[in-house]
């Protein structure tokens, strides 16, 4: 039985090797990414038994994909075939600024999954179920999904699993554009007994900055973790604010460290440490995708992490990953 079960959709990413832009790229590298199996790599990166939920077409990708998670240790064993549907894709394009994504995912297996998958005894039994808004936002009946596995709890939360959701806005993928992705994210996050935002992605959806405010907003029932990039991230659980400043740390790609950090705070929950370390575990799971062009990054191992959580506040402040 795993300790952490994630529910989303996984695509192959296709990506250029250096930085010039994609139309002028001869060849591309293939990997995989998603959200939520993201996080689930890198849980099981650090030690813990993590299994991927979700829907894949019959085809070379969808082989990839499962190749790829079972070998970062993630169960795959619950993951459905589509025959019908393809397996979702995804192109790199380097910028100037930052690295922008093509998505061709519309019509993939994925987005045909629904709200009976919450039935699955996998999803009854784990530890943490961790989501993302991204499924909320691929179809209607993956909204139904998320709606179901957070929303649907009613009087039974807090009896079945601890049920984690990453807000992951992207823009690009609101049907209804951005008042339908305030709306519906910020219904599923204060659903959630857990909740990891971004401060600018609360801002851009909720016109709220401050972190404080974004708690107020989300709260009273879940945790709440505000990331904050380079300055740090901020927990607000039982009534207790605890702030952690990030790791200096040189960024080749930022693409897939927030997912990081849901991994390591999660690592953290699992484990039964305090808030501080939770949030230091985040940022080294998050420091390790940062130094990576790769979604999934390989974590550090628990030897050197454990190094870290001993350190004095003073001491974690000076240091860098090497
Ligand atoms: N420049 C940086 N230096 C050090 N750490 C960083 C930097 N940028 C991000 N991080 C780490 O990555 C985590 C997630 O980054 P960020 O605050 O940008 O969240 P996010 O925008 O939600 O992430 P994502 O887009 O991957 O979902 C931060 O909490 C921090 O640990
Ligand atoms: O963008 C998406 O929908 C993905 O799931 C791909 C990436 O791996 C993910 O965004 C990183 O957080």
């Amino acid at each position: 039985m795993a300790d952490l079960v994630c529910v989303g959709e996984t695509m192959v990413v296709l990506s250029p090797p250096d930085a010039r832009p994609l139309a002028e790229q001869p060849v591309l590298t293939m990997a995989i990414g998603g959200a939520e199996s993201n996080v689930a790599c890198a849980l099981a990166g650090l030690g813990h038994r993590a299994a991927w939920l979700s829907r894949l077409g019959d085809d070379p990708f969808a082989r990839r994909i499962l190749a790829e998670l079972t070998a970062r240790g993630v169960d795959v064993s619950a993951v459905e075939t589509d025959p019908d549907r393809p397996t979702g894709v995804y192109f790199k394009d380097p910028g100037p600024d930052h690295t922008r994504t093509h998505y061709y995912r519309a019509g993939s297996a994925a987005t045909r999954m629904g709200p009976e998958l919450a039935r699955r005894p996998a999803l009854r039994e784990a530890r943490i179920v961790h989501v993302s808004g991204v499924a909320a936002a691929i179809s209607d009946s993956c909204a139904r999904l998320l709606e179901t596995l957070l929303l649907g709890r009613g009087d039974s939360a807090g009896r079945g699993p601890v049920v984690s959701f990453d807000v992951n806005h992207r823009p690009a993928l609101w049907r209804g554009g951005k008042a339908d992705a305030a709306r519906s994210l910020l219904a599923l996050a204060r659903a959630a007994d857990i909740v990891f935002v971004g401060r600018d992605e609360a801002e851009e959806l909720w016109g709220t900055a401050r972190p404080a405010d974004i708690a107020a907003l989300l709260g009273p029932a879940p945790v709440v973790i505000v990331k904050d990039a380079e300055h740090g991230a901020t927990s607000f659980a039982d009534g207790v604010r605890t702030f952690v400043p990030s790791l200096p740390t040189k960024v080749v790609e930022p693409v897939g460290a927030g997912d990081a950090f849901a991994a390591g705070y999660l690592a953290g929950v699992l484990e039964n440490r305090n808030e501080r370390s939770r949030l230091r575990l985040g940022h080294l799971a998050a420091a390790a995708a940062l130094r990576t062009r790769d979604d999934v990054p390989v974590m550090p191992p628990r030897t050197e992490t454990d190094r870290y959580l001993a350190l004095d506040n003073d001491a974690w402040a000076a240091m860098a990953p090497q």
